[in-house]
C-alpha cells in the first residue's frame, strides 16, 4: 500500500459507511413505518369507517416519507455526490486539463466547479507569491548580515588605522598623547615617576639621498623594532611622531633608569651600521622625567621639556642623550 493509498483510506472509509448508512435508512424507514402501519391496522381490526380512513392516512404518510428520501435523494445527495466526485477530480488532474473534461460537470455544478478551481488557482498562485517572497526575504537578510558583518571589520579596521602607523605598525602620535595625558594624571596622583624621551635619527635627509627612500623606510621600521623590543612592560608605549621622530613614554621610570636603557639602544642602533652593516646611522635622544621631586605643570610641559633637550643633543653634534635640567 502506498503513502497515498494510505492517505486516502479513512476518507474511502468515510464515504463507504456514509452510502450504507443512507442505504440502511433508505430500507429501514419504509419498512419500520410499514410495520408500524400493518400493527395499527391490526390492532384496530374490523371494518370502521373511521379505521379505514385512519389506516389509508398511515398509508399516506408512508407514500409521502418514501417521496421525500427519495427526492431528498434526487435533488441534494446526488447533486452534492457529484460536486464532491468533480472536486476529487480536479484535484486530482493536472491544473492544465479542462474542468468539464475532468470533473463531468455541467451547468450550474460547473459554475461553481469552476469558481472553486478560480479560487483554488488563485490561492495556489498567491502561495507561490508567498513563498517567492520569503525566499527573497531570506536572502535579503543574509546579504544584510554579511554587509553588518564586512561593515563592522571595516570599522574595527579604521579605529585601529586612526591609532597605528601604517610604516612601522607602531602607535601613532594620536595614541601618544592620550596615553601621555592618562599616565601624567596617574604619575600625579600616586606620587610616581614618569619618563618621556623623544628620539630622532641623525642626518636622516642625507641618509635618503645617499641611500635611497625605501632603505630609509627600513631604517624607519628597525628603529620602531628596537624601540618595542626595548620598552615591553604592559605601561610602556613607543610611538612614531612622524618623520623620523619617535617617542617612548616609560610609568614608572626615573631620568637614571631611563637613561640607562636608552644608551643601550643608542648603541643597538649603531651596531647595525645601517643601512647595509657599513653604515653610520646614528640616533640623538632628549629625556625628561617627572617624579616627586622633580615635578612639572603638565604633561606637555614634560613633553616640552624632552623636546628641548633633544634640540640640545642635536645642537651640540647629534648621536647623544641629553637630560632635560
Ligand atoms: N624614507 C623616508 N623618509 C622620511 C619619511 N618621513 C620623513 N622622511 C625624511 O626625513 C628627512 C628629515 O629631514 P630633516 O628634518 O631635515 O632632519 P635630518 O636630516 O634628520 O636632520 P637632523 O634631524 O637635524 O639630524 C626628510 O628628508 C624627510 O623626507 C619616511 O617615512 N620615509
Amino acid at each position: 500500500m502506498t503513502t497515498d493509498s494510505l492517505a486516502e483510506a479513512p476518507d474511502a472509509g468515510g464515504s463507504r459507511r456514509l452510502a450504507s448508512l443512507r442505504l440502511r435508512l433508505a430500507l429501514a424507514v419504509p419498512l419500520l413505518t410499514s410495520g408500524v402501519v400493518l400493527i395499527f391496522e391490526w390492532s384496530l381490526g374490523g371494518a370502521d369507517p373511521i379505521r379505514e380512513s385512519l389506516a389509508r392516512m398511515a398509508w399516506l404518510v408512508l407514500l409521502l416519507s418514501v417521496a421525500l428520501l427519495l427526492l431528498i435523494e434526487a435533488l441534494l445527495l446526488r447533486p452534492l455526490r457529484r460536486l464532491a466526485e468533480g472536486g476529487e477530480a480536479m484535484a486530482a488532474a493536472p491544473a492544465t486539463a479542462p474542468l468539464e473534461d475532468v470533473t463531468g460537470l455541467g451547468g450550474e455544478l460547473g459554475r461553481v466547479g469552476r469558481a472553486l478551481a478560480q479560487v483554488s488557482g488563485l490561492w495556489r498562485q498567491q502561495e507561490s507569491e508567498a513563498r517567492e517572497l520569503r525566499r527573497e526575504l531570506a536572502q535579503q537578510r543574509q546579504l544584510l548580515q554579511q554587509a553588518h558583518v564586512a561593515l563592522e571589520a571595516n570599522q574595527r579596521e579604521l579605529a585601529s588605522l586612526a591609532r597605528v602607523d601604517p610604516l612601522t605598525g607602531i602607535a601613532n602620535r594620536l595614541v601618544f598623547e592620550e596615553s601621555l595625558r592618562r599616565e601624567f594624571k596617574r604619575a600625579q596622583r600616586l606620587r610616581g615617576l614618569l619618563a618621556v624621551a623623544v628620539l630622532d635619527l641623525d642626518q636622516f635627509k642625507q641618509f635618503n639621498l645617499a641611500h635611497g627612500a625605501a632603505a630609509g623606510d627600513a631604517a624607519l621600521k628597525r628603529v620602531a623594532g628596537l624601540l618595542s623590543d626595548r620598552f615591553k612592560r604592559d605601561t610602556d608605549l613607543v610611538a612614531r611622531l612622524g618623520g623620523e621622530e619617535f617617542v617612548a613614554l616609560l610609568p614608572g621610570f626615573g631620568m637614571a633608569e631611563a637613561q640607562g636603557v636608552l644608551e643601550t639602544l643608542r648603541e643597538d642602533l649603531r651596531a647595525l651600521r645601517l643601512p647595509d652593516g657599513q653604515g653610520d646611522l646614528t640616533l640623538s635622544i632628549g629625556l625628561a622625567a617627572a617624579s616627586p621631586a622633580h615635578p612639572y605643570l603638565s604633561a606637555q610641559a614634560l613633553l616640552q621639556a624632552a623636546d628641548e633637550a633633544l634640540y640640545i643633543a642635536k645642537h651640540t653634534g647629534r648621536d647623544r642623550l641629553s637630560l632635560a635640567a
